[in-house]
């Protein structure tokens, strides 16, 4: 039986599994692992035994997150500079982690861009920006892993969503309208990577219980 994992800062307590070494050795991919609900995802696997990648635009706040991460969990992180909306950063990226870890196992889409504003004032390139961001670079992401691993491997695909669209929201429909296409675009990958046999082995799932 695997030690109770260390926790970090605030940490709430995890919820108990049958198995406590499901996840070790395994390998998660966090888009915007270095902060906020990336960070604290990246942090609770590497308690429970997977080494990560944690890949945004800004090096520098990766690196002094993986510097907390691997000093408190003893696992490995491996910090990469890339933006969700260049597919070819992400090709570059998935081959860096690839060549360091040699296994990708769970892709958690988490990376988003959001601001509060008025629909009225909000320009073509502000709902451009998030669509692209949340939706494209989600897609972006998930093809790229799927493409160069998940095909052949298996993999799951956590996609962070948002319950903004449920109902419609004040200074919100760039990123109501961005999670929901998401909420959609995982339904179809599921069912075509997963359900249909279209491959096997791969699983989106959307996770946004909890969040607004
Ligand atoms: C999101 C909430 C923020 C603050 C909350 C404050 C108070 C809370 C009070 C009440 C809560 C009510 C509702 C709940 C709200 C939200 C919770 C639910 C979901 C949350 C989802 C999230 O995703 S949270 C993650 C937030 N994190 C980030 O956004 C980090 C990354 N962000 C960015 O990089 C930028 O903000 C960016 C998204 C704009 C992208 O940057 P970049 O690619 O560099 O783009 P720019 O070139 O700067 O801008 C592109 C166009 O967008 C226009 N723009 C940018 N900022 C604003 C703004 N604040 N208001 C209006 N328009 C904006 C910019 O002008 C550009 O358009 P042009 O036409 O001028 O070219
Ligand atoms: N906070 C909340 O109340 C809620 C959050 N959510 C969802 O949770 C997730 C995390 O949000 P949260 O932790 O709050 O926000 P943060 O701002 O802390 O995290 C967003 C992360 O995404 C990264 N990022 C932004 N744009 C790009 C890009 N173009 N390419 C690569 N990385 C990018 C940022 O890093 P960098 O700047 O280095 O690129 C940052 O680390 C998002 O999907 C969000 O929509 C959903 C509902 C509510």
């Amino acid at each position: 039986m695997a030690e109770k994992p260390q926790l970090v800062n605030n940490s709430p307590e995890d919820v108990e599994t049958d198995d406590p070494d499901l996840l070790i050795d395994q390998v998660a991919f966090i888009t915007g692992g270095g902060s906020g609900i990336g960070f604290r995802i990246a942090e609770v696997l590497m308690r429970h035994g997977c080494d990560t990648v944690i890949a945004s635009r800004h090096l520098e706040k990766l690196a002094e997150a993986a510097k907390k991460l691997t000093s408190t969990t003893g696992r490995r992180c491996l910090t990469i500079a890339m933006d969700v909306r260049q597919p070819e950063m992400i090709s570059a990226a998935m081959d860096e982690a690839l060549k360091t870890f040699g296994r990708v196992d769970i892709l958690i889409n988490n990376a988003a861009g959001n601001f509060l504003c008025p629909a009225t004032s909000l320009s073509f390139n502000a709902f451009k920006t998030v669509m692209e961001i949340d939706t494209m670079g989600t897609f972006n992401t998930s093809k790229v892993i799927y493409d160069k691993w998940f095909k052949d491997h298996g993999g799951s695909i956590v996609n962070i969503s948002a319950t903004l669209g449920y109902r419609g929201q004040a200074l919100q429909v760039h990123a109501g309208s961005a999670k929901a296409a998401n909420d959609a675009m995982t339904r179809h990958l599921a069912v075509v990577w997963w359900c249909e046999g279209e491959y096997s082995g791969s699983r989106p799932h959307l996770w946004h219980r909890g969040l607004p």
